[in-house]
């Protein structure tokens, strides 16, 4: 059943919503346990790396605790698929090395490249808003099987620079950074409660709802759904779409505002 959504920008999930959780615990979750105990130990002194291990001896009470102590609950987390800050920070370290040596390659639904190009074209901004960290999330979009997608993003949003997704104010935090109106934004995402997060914070939402996701059979929600992207259509309401060829391909709506820098992001995007 096609969906129109009237939205300028379109924030996006990714875990469940633009790609498979499958993928996510059975490659990435493997690649990242089977090196944060070298990453812990051999690059103690990297800045981020330091920080990290800091925030998990706050978050456990433990001031003293050593490499194999951190390292342990480290793993313990990602077992749980806890979205603990300095695992997703450790993980996208490792990460982004990964799918800049070429181990790694991402994964989208079929449904989903084209979309992004699509609203992308017709002048609708895109960004991310996912527990995966900034870096982890460039690095995605950057090595997806249908090429390099990170140039269709505005911006990238984690737990770090914008808070947990389960909390409204993070939304707010978005909407000021985007410089949007949070009544023409658009959530994406299969969690009912991150969705509910978003519109209490004045967002238009979707849940994605694919089918054999976790989230898909859980009931409740009063969100509009979709199961796939395709029957998606975002932008201005049909009536005031200005079509600019005799074809009726939507006519970009005026110049694209200038990008927002994310705090962590090193080239804006
Ligand atoms: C490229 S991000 C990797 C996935 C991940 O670690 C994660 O926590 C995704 O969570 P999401 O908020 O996108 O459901
Ligand atoms: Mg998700």
């Amino acid at each position: 059943m096609p969906l129109t959504i009237a939205a300028d920008h379109v924030v996006l999930d990714i875990e469940g919503t633009t790609s498979a959780t499958g993928y996510v615990l059975d490659v990435l979750y493997p690649y990242s346990r089977a090196r944060l105990g070298a990453l812990l130990t051999e690059r103690a002194a990297d800045p981020a790396v330091r920080r990290a291990t800091e925030q998990v001896r706050r978050l456990i009470g433990e001031p003293d605790a050593g490499p194999a102590r951190v390292a342990a609950v480290l793993l313990a987390w990602l077992d749980e698929d806890r979205k603990a800050a300095p695992l997703k920070t450790l993980q996208g370290i490792l990460w982004s090395e990964g799918f800049a040596a070429g181990d790694l390659v991402s994964h989208f639904y079929a449904d989903v490249p084209p979309a992004l190009r699509r609203w992308h074209r017709a002048g609708t901004r895109l960004s991310v808003y996912s527990s995966g960290s900034v870096a982890a999330q460039r690095a995605w979009f950057a090595h997806s099987p249908a090429g390099d997608l990170l140039p269709l993003l505005d911006g990238c949003y984690d737990i770090e620079n914008a808070g947990p997704k389960q909390s409204a104010a993070s939304y707010h935090v978005i909407s000021a950074a985007l410089g949007s109106a949070p009544e023409r934004t658009l959530f994406l995402s299969d969690r009912p409660s991150e969705l509910d997060a978003a519109r209490t914070a004045g967002w238009l939402t979707v849940r994605v709802r694919r089918p054999g996701e976790p989230y898909a059979d859980r009931v409740g929600g009063t969100h509009p759904e979709t199961a796939a992207f395709t029957d998606l259509h975002v932008g201005p309401p049909r009536d005031t779409c200005a079509l600019d060829d005799k074809h009726g391909t939507p006519a970009r709506r005026g110049p694209r505002p200038p990008r927002v820098r994310n705090t962590r992001t090193d080239s804006g995007r």
